[in-house]
């Protein structure tokens, strides 16, 4: 349906959204879409489809639009004294029409000076011209992008990128548009040839070798490229349909001030900048502060907490009260947690009055780490004081003023963070990585736990289950499949079930069965999938258990997902202006104008528009889990997702379970992961810069 009116009223606007009451010859109804920078007062041409909203009824979801120039005398004078200048009243809105007649915004936009021709507009002709210019000119931009092959929403968000240049900008080299939000190097290349950008253009190669990179940094967390293997991937992606860029122009495109090229291949200069300020860091923090024998404050401890620590976890605590750097690592149930205490118990004793902090890189493994320490823990984001724009507000100007500093779950830890972490810490802080290097590497880039520990920084590495956890089949069975042995299951016991089914059919109806029937219980369940896609993806299962769970109620839908209020979701990127991180998990509590989301107590708004930083989250990946722990967790194992079958997926995934753990699948699928043990290399530099810096 199309229609002409004006804009009655704006009720809510966002950059790139905008809601708004409009007035045709007809009628009067709500318009929502994708719009900028509309005033009250202007004419539009809208096109669009009505729907019917829970809330708010009856109202037009823009699919088009316009904003119309005027060419009538009466609309002319109205749109120019609509307030668009200031200073314009109707009077001077006249003498303009008189002069330039009803054509005159049409113009002016064609050529300003012609308001220099009309007496008495002095200095606000220019201040005219200008302000018909911007009224027009995103839509002009926009009009031109589209012309230039994208959709109206990719050419909205160019123009908010780059303003009313954006088209000469794309045109003189359209791959400036793979630092816009969401459009790659493959939309750019695709809009580069259709406006006519020769195929070896150095642009095009430059930005070919830039995608690659970022691919391999973002997808699969290398910071760098071995050069035959990034010369191999991107004549690949150049060359896919025609046979036009040389291994040659691919070499000189690497002469990029964002490439740098090093003895072991080439990387993204930022990310090579940031492993080498972790490993600077650590050299500037390592080495020994104290000699203190802690021995006797160690007794006192034991005393208190009517435990003897072991040899392991007595040289834990000796190295962590001595040391400017150290690490603690170990699997589940060796007495991780309990080594923590002593060393702050300690640290306490030793050093009264130094202030102690404790953090996790998610908010679920920093509540664990209080739980279980009885001290205050945070996320490394709020210890970090990380602002909106993603800036920590202490670094290395303005440091953490503390004696000890334990950051757990450090597996999880990327290059980014790591570097935010330790750029933060002063000279003379004690720090204490604890993680468990077995786990899934970090989700973003880079190996900093294993490169940490393959240098000279003191660490130490507890083995011995204690008796307690040997109790759990979980933790028993988390060390063995560790240690590529089959999983031993006494079916007498109710803390481990191995639920036998061979085709994905069925292993999808049992998960779906015990994960709705628990969850009605009331209990803490997640179900964890090794992907995302097929049968026994996140986003079926997640489908397949919000259907048996929580089938009706008030719903909103985005993309291929139906939010209801109940659903259990889960935060997909870090949100700084939210405070909401990437893993955060939340129950929707109430959907009207904004979706409410509640995390552990704080109910946070969702605009539509942000609705994609959120999925069900019933079930989700093994990788987004960790980190976390939950009272019963339930894995489908399937040969359907063989290739995603490695040990240390299958040992992150039990490992996350406290109370119960149901496997559903085959045997053959287990026994496949269990055997596994070939964990994807990740290319990092910080291993060969620690190594390089002691020597
Ligand atoms: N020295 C000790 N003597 C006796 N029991 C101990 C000792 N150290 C730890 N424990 C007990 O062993 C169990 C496992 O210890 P802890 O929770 O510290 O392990 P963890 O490595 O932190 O495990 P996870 O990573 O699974 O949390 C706990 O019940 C703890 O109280």
């Amino acid at each position: 349906m199309e229609y002409i009116g004006t804009v009655a009223k704006c009720i809510y606007s966002v950059p790139g959204f905008t809601v708004f009451r409009f007035r045709t010859s007809q009628e009067e109804f709500t318009a929502l879409g994708r719009l900028d920078g509309i005033r009250e007062g202007e004419k539009l041409y809208l096109r669009g489809t009505f729907e019917n909203h829970p809330e708010f009824g009856r109202q037009l979801k823009i699919e088009s639009w316009e904003k119309i120039i005027p060419t009538d005398r009466d609309e002319a004078v109205e749109l120019l004294s609509s307030g668009i200048v200031k200073g314009v009243g109707p009077a001077t809105a006249r003498k303009i029409v008189d002069a330039l007649g009803p054509g005159a915004v049409e113009k002016i936009l064609e050529n300003p000076d012609v308001l220099n021709s009309i007496k008495g507009l002095g200095k606000k002709a220019p201040k005219i011209a200008r302000s018909i210019m911007e009224t027009y000119s995103a839509q002009r931009a926009v009009k031109e992008l589209v012309s230039f092959g994208m959709t109206v929403n990719a050419a909205q968000k160019i123009y908010r990128a780059f303003g009313r240049q954006a088209p000469e900008l794309v045109k003189l080299n359209p791959y400036c548009l793979t630092e816009v939000d969401g459009m790659g190097f493959l939309k750019a290349d695709e809009i580069a040839q259709k406006i006519g950008v020769k195929r070896d253009s150095r642009f095009r190669v430059e930005a070919g070798v830039l995608f690659i990179l970022n691919e391999a940094l973002w997808k699969e967390g290398h910071t760098y490229l071995p050069v035959e293997k990034l010369l191999e991937k991107t004549l690949a992606l150049l060359n896919k349909e025609y046979d036009c860029v040389t291994r040659e122009q691919v070499l000189e495109a690497l002469n990029h001030s964002d490439i740098k090229a090093h003895t072991r291949g080439i990387s993204l200069a930022w990310a090579y900048r940031c492993e080498k300020d972790i490993a600077e860091n650590i050299g500037r923090l390592r080495g020994k502060l104290s000699a203190i024998d802690p021995e006797p404050v160690i007794a006192c401890f034991e005393k208190a907490h009517g435990i003897t620590l072991t040899p392991g976890q007595r040289e834990a605590v000796k190295m962590a009260v001595n040391s400017g750097l150290s690490i603690l690592t170990g699997g589940p149930g060796v007495g991780k947690t309990a080594t923590v205490r002593a060393v702050v118990h300690v640290f306490e004793k030793l050093f009264p009055g130094k202030e102690i902090r404790l953090a996790a890189p998610t908010g679920r493994a920093a509540r664990r780490m209080a739980e279980v320490t009885g001290k205050q823990a945070c996320t490394v984001h709020r210890l970090l004081g990380i602002d909106r724009s993603g800036k920590p507000a202490f670094n290395r100007n303005n440091p953490l003023d503390c004696g000890l500093l334990i950051i757990d779950e450090t597996s999880m830890m990327d290059c980014f963070l790591a570097r935010n972490v330790l750029n933060a810490v002063k000279k003379g802080t004690r720090v204490l990585f604890v993680g468990d290097p077995d786990q899934l590497p970090s989700v973003g880039p880079g190996s900093v736990l294993k490169d940490i520990l393959s240098s000279s920084v003191p660490k130490v590495t507890l083995t011995e289950v204690f008796r307690q956890a040997a109790e759990s089949q979980i933790i028993t069975n988390a060390h063995r499949i560790n240690r590529g042995l089959p999983l031993l299951i006494d079916r007498s016991r109710t803390d481990l079930f191995f639920i036998e089914k061979d085709e994905p059919e069925e292993i999808a109806r049992s998960v779906v069965t015990w994960a709705a029937g628990l969850s009605r219980k009331g209990e803490d369940v997640q179900v964890l999938s090794p992907k995302k896609d097929g049968f026994l993806g996140t986003w079926e299962l997640n489908r397949l258990i919000q259907e048996a769970v929580n089938p009706a109620g008030r719903e909103i839908k985005y993309g291929n997902q139906t939010f209801r209020v109940g659903d259990r979701v889960i935060q997909t990127r870090n949100n700084y202006e939210k405070y909401v991180f990437n893993g955060d998990i939340g129950v929707i509590k109430r959907i009207g104008s904004k979706v409410e989301v509640q995390f552990n107590g704080d109910v946070v708004p969702y605009s539509y528009d942000e609705l994609w930083e959120l999925e069900l989250a019933y079930c989700i990946s093994v990788h987004r889990s960790q980190g976390s722990e939950f009272g019963t967790v339930i894995v489908p194992v399937s040969t359907s997702h063989y290739f995603m079958l490695a040990r240390n997926l299958l040992y992150t995934a039990v490992s996350r379970a406290k109370k119960r753990l149901v496997l559903v699948g085959s045997k053959k699928a287990l026994a496949m992961a269990v055997k596994n043990d070939s964990p994807v290399k990740r290319y990092t530099m910080l291993g060969e810069f620690l190594n390089f810096s002691s020597a």
